[in-house]
């Protein structure tokens, strides 16, 4: 699976904070047999993130691509309107997962708004910040991860009983 991973962070982008959870979710991936193609920070701005995971839709054709952070409540959070604004389909059960997992963890799951959702061939995963958070949830939902890539890319298997 071609992976891609965007870090959301204003503090990361300006180098006041060094990245922990793009390279966390790089080496958990990794660990799983999934190649990372590409790996990027931004400040938390709608229109460059949009342009960044439509880009790496578009024109990278990434099966899969994560972001972390941005996905709270705080003025500038902004990662799930700018993931909205590029996905075609939404997945609400990903997001739903996610923090239903989490909330065994931590009560500020409740505050994660992370979405997930597909464009073209490619399934778009919002994950928390926090280094912990990003790979909490990733793990959360990733038993489903590699089947619904490959329904995405036209898989005509049958579903029922492989699960
Ligand atoms: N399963 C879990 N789910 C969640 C956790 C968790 O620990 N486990 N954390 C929750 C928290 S806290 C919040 S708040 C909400 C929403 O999180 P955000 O997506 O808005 O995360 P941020 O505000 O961007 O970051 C939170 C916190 O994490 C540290 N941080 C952020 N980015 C980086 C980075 N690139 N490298 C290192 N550390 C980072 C920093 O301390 C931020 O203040 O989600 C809950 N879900
Ligand atoms: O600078 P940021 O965007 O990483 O903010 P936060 O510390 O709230 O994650």
């Amino acid at each position: 699976m071609r992976v891609a991973i965007l870090t959301l962070s204003d503090k990361g982008s300006r180098g006041e904070r060094q990245d922990a959870s793009g390279p966390a979710l790089a080496a958990w991936l990794t660990e799983q047999g999934c190649s990372v193609v590409a790996t990027a920070i931004l400040p938390d701005e709608q229109r460059e993130i949009a342009a960044m995971l439509a880009d790496w839709a578009d024109r990278d054709r990434a099966d899969l691509i994560l972001t972390t952070g941005g996905t709270g409540v705080s003025p500038r959070d902004i990662t799930p309107e700018a993931t909205a604004a590029v996905v075609e389909r939404v997945i609400p059960g990903i997001g739903e997962l996610m923090r239903l997992r989490s909330l065994e963890v931590t009560k500020t799951a409740m505050l994660s708004r992370a979405m997930a959702g597909i464009r073209r061939q490619s399934l778009i995963i919002n994950l928390p910040g926090s280094p912990k958070g990003a790979v909490e949830c990733l793990e959360a939902v990733w038993q489903l991860i590699p089947h619904a890539v490959e329904k995405i890319r036209g898989d005509q298997r049958d579903c029922a009983g492989r699960f």
